[in-house]
């Protein structure tokens, strides 16, 4: 279905995007990756995680003014030891065992912190797609964990798996460089936190044209499954774009997911 008009937007929207002259794409890239951190930044600080409703496309308009910072997680010191008279034995035993402690101490809060972590799925940036990888890196500084996925060519699914610096990559499908498998793997969908989705092209509707493996249109569909079973929100799902990847409107098909804020260099646009 509309297989020739659709394969037509993307080689046009392909060729739009890879023809930004080197210096003015930075800059766009820069605004756009500035205002996706900020969005997580006020999603994930507050309990702005919540999907949008629908209706037009509207332009909140400029966010961060200034670079964007992440609130750290604050770990508090432990309280100092209370003092007795105690045998050397006794104070060594007490000393190791505090020590134990708080080893074990540390180890448990720091397990309860990543399970507490937010979790952003992302993707590594491939053909003309906006550099995102700045926003990867400022999740690492801040505690988000990063998550970005593996194509499976042969049922077109795709995992997921976490990673924490650019050498956890290994060259992929197409070319687009993928997550090792050795890498912890996403195994509970309902531990999402938002999703960055790439694509070619987006409308008005927030409808999206991707590559066309269908990949994440059936990603999304098992998470939207998984969100209702558990009678969970759906994560807000994202998508990074310059300006000349939106049009008025693109082929929607039953199987397309809308997303619910498309982040451009001039904005921020949210389904209400
Ligand atoms: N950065 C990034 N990673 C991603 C995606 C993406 O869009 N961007 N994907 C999003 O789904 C998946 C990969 N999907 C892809 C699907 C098709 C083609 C591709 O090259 N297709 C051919 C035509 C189809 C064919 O002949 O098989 C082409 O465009 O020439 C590339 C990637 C997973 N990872
Ligand atoms: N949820 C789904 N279940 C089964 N088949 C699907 C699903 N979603 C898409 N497909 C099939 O995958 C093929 C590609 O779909 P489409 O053109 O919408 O991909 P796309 O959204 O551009 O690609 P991608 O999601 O990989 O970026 C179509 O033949 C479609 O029927």
């Amino acid at each position: 279905m509309n297989m020739d008009y659709k394969s037509q937007v993307r080689k046009r929207t392909e060729k739009l995007r890879s023809s930004l002259a080197p210096g003015d794409r930075i800059q766009r890239e820069q605004r756009i990756n500035e205002h996706l951190i900020a969005w997580l930044q006020a999603a994930i600080a507050g309990d702005g995680i919540r999907a949008s409703g629908r209706t037009a496309l509207s332009l909140i308009g400029e966010t961060a003014q200034d670079p964007p910072v992440f609130s750290g997680n604050v770990t508090g010191t432990p309280p100092n030891g209370m003092d007795s008279i105690r045998t050397n034995e006794e104070s060594t035993n007490l000393a190791q065992t505090k020590a134990d402690q708080s080893d074990e101490s540390a180890a448990r809060s720091a397990r309860q912190e990543e399970l507490e972590s937010p979790v952003f799925l992302a993707y590594v940036p491939f053909r003309s797609e906006c550099d995102i990888k700045p926003v990867i890196e400022a999740c690492w500084e801040t505690g988000i964990r990063v998550y970005v996925p593996r194509s499976i060519y042969s049922t077109r699914e795709l995992k997921f798996y976490e990673i924490h610096s650019w050498s956890d990559l290994e060259e992929g499908m197409h070319g687009i460089l993928e997550p090792n498998r050795g890498n912890e793997i996403l195994s509970d969908l309902l531990a999402v936190t938002a999703v960055l989705v790439p694509g070619l092209a987006f409308d008005r509707s927030f409808g999206r044209l991707g590559y066309g493996g269908g990949y994440y249109d059936r990603f999304l569909e098992q998470l939207l499954i998984a969100c209702g079973k558990a009678e969970k929100k759906v994560p807000p799902l994202l998508a990074a774009a310059f300006e000349i990847q939106l049009a008025d409107d693109l082929p929607m098909e039953a199987h397309d997911i809308r997303l619910d804020v498309i982040i451009t260099e001039s904005g921020i646009y949210t389904r209400t």
